[in-house]
């Protein structure tokens, strides 16, 4: 198999559908929703949490059995019936319709699957084994929680406010390249690390003032 091709996709309003109504279709909806997607699910059963979201009109539930035409309009596809047959049929299905496919119990089967991810606001660390082992994957971005706090996401805000003010003032590249090096300089980042959001922020305005100019 060549080298994957790891994307970071939009789907707010995007309308994905799930086959299938159980605890993965569930986590898989979840994570859908929270990243702003149209979700529609079809399934015979579901579960509580998947009856309430579609109570709620969080998401659109057809209760029955995967049919072809379920993918009308869809822009994305999880197939979690936990079914052979029925995933088969919801791959080739899609993917001679040039969608994109996540089976949940063969990565193979469809063309993507989902990594293990940490978010601190922009700053996204993905984790993929290729679906060798899901569970060293969460262990992985277990570990990646403890060393990336949510003040990384706070930092990226500041960060790319000044990086926008150096590109703007700065026309020099040497003294713009020096500049953006100098927010991200090892004195920094270990403040970070430490959780001292204060002091970052003081030391990025005097960068910004300091020598690069
Ligand atoms: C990252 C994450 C994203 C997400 O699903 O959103 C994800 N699995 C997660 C959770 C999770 N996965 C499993 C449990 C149950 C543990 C338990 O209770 O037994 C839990 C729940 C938990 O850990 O809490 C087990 C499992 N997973 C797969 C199989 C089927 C198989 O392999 O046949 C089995 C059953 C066999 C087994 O146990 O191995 C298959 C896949 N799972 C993948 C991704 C893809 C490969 C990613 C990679 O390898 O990099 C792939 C191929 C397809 C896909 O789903 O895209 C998500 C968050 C992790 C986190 O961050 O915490
Ligand atoms: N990707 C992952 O992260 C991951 C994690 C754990 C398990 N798995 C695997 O994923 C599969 C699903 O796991 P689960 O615990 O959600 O299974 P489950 O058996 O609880 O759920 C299957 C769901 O599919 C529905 N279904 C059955 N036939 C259908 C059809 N023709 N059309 C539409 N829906 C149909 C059932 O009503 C049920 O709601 C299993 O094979 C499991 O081994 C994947």
């Amino acid at each position: 198999m060549s080298g994957r091709y790891l994307v970071s996709l939009d789907l707010e309003n995007k309308r994905c559908l799930i086959v299938g109504g159980g605890s993965v279709a569930q986590r898989k909806a979840v994570t859908l929703l929270e990243c702003g997607a149209l979700v529609h699910l079809v399934s015979p059963e579901v579960t509580p949490l998947i009856e309430e979201l579609a109570r709620q009109g969080k998401i659109s539930h057809r209760r029955g059995c995967y049919e072809s035409s379920d993918l009308e309009g869809m822009f994305l596809v999880i197939g979690a019936s936990g079914r052979e047959d029925v995933n088969r049929q919801v791959a080739d299905d899609c993917l001679s319709r040039n969608l994109i496919v996540n089976i949940v119990d063969d990565p193979n089967k469809g063309n993507f699957f989902v990594p293990a991810t940490v978010r601190r606001g922009a700053l996204e660390i993905a984790v993929s084994t290729g679906g060798k082992s899901p569970l060293l994957a969460r262990k992985i971005r277990e570990e990646l929680e403890k060393t990336y706090g949510e003040q990384y996401g706070e930092f990226l805000d500041m960060l790319g406010v000044f990086r926008q003010e150096t590109i703007a003032n700065i026309s020099e590249p040497e003294k713009k390249k020096r500049m953006l090096e100098s927010f991200v300089d090892e004195k920094i980042l270990s403040l970070l690390k430490e959780g001292h959001l204060d002091l970052v922020k003081e030391m990025l305005v005097s960068a910004y003032r300091g020598s690069g100019r």
